[in-house]
């Protein structure tokens, strides 16, 4: 049985010079895998009556609604700007290689709805921060957050509040 790390390949200088890029796809193309990672990734929040699971676009949406469907949960997509059809809210925040924003329709979540955040990977936080900022404006409960790759190089955790949990399943 392969582990999940020695299925995320390392591509140096990618898709800038000086940047370790962390590519999942060969984790995604092993089934086996894929199910062992969505399986480790749900088992934090089992019993937690979580009623919907945050996927931030793109890589975290193939993470989230597997995770949703397991915890019986709804999946609602953190969107790139432009995608989503108005009203929709926006949070801005910085990347290891740019600038983005996230986007969520308004009409999305109730107020008080128990939601866990998740993404791919944790780099400088700043995306995991603006997804949080945006499900607070939401009026969501967030319950915590998973990432499957926690680069801790970056420090991201550092801009994560300490009292809400952050669960990553591999560190680099
Ligand atoms: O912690 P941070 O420094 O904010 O970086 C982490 C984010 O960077 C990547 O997204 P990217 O914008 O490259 O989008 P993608 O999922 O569409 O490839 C990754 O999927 C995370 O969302
Ligand atoms: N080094 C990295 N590898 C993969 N995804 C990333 N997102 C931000 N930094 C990344």
């Amino acid at each position: 049985m392969t582990s999940l790390e020695n299925l995320i390949r390392a591509v140096p200088d990618f898709p800038k010079p000086g940047v370790t890029f962390r590519d999942i796809t060969p984790l995604l193309a092993d089934g086996a895998a894929f199910a062992r990672c969505i399986d480790a990734l749900v088992e934090p929040w089992q019993g937690s009556a979580v009623q919907a699971v945050c996927g931030v676009e793109s890589r975290g949406f193939i993470f989230a609604a597997a995770m949703a469907q397991k915890l019986g949960a709804g999946f609602i997509p953190l969107r790139k700007p432009g995608k989503l059809p108005p009203p929709v809210m926006h949070a801005d925040y910085q990347l290891e290689y740019g600038t983005d924003r996230l986007e969520a329709r308004v009409d999305t979540l109730r107020a008080g709805e128990r939601v866990v955040l998740v993404d791919d990977v944790l780099a400088t936080g700043g995306t995991l921060g603006a997804a949080r900022n945006l499900l607070g404006q939401l009026g969501a409960e967030l319950v915590g957050a998973s990432v499957v790759i926690e680069l801790l190089a970056l420090q991201g955790r550092k801009l994560w509040p300490k009292n809400v949990p952050l669960h990553a399943l591999l560190h680099y």
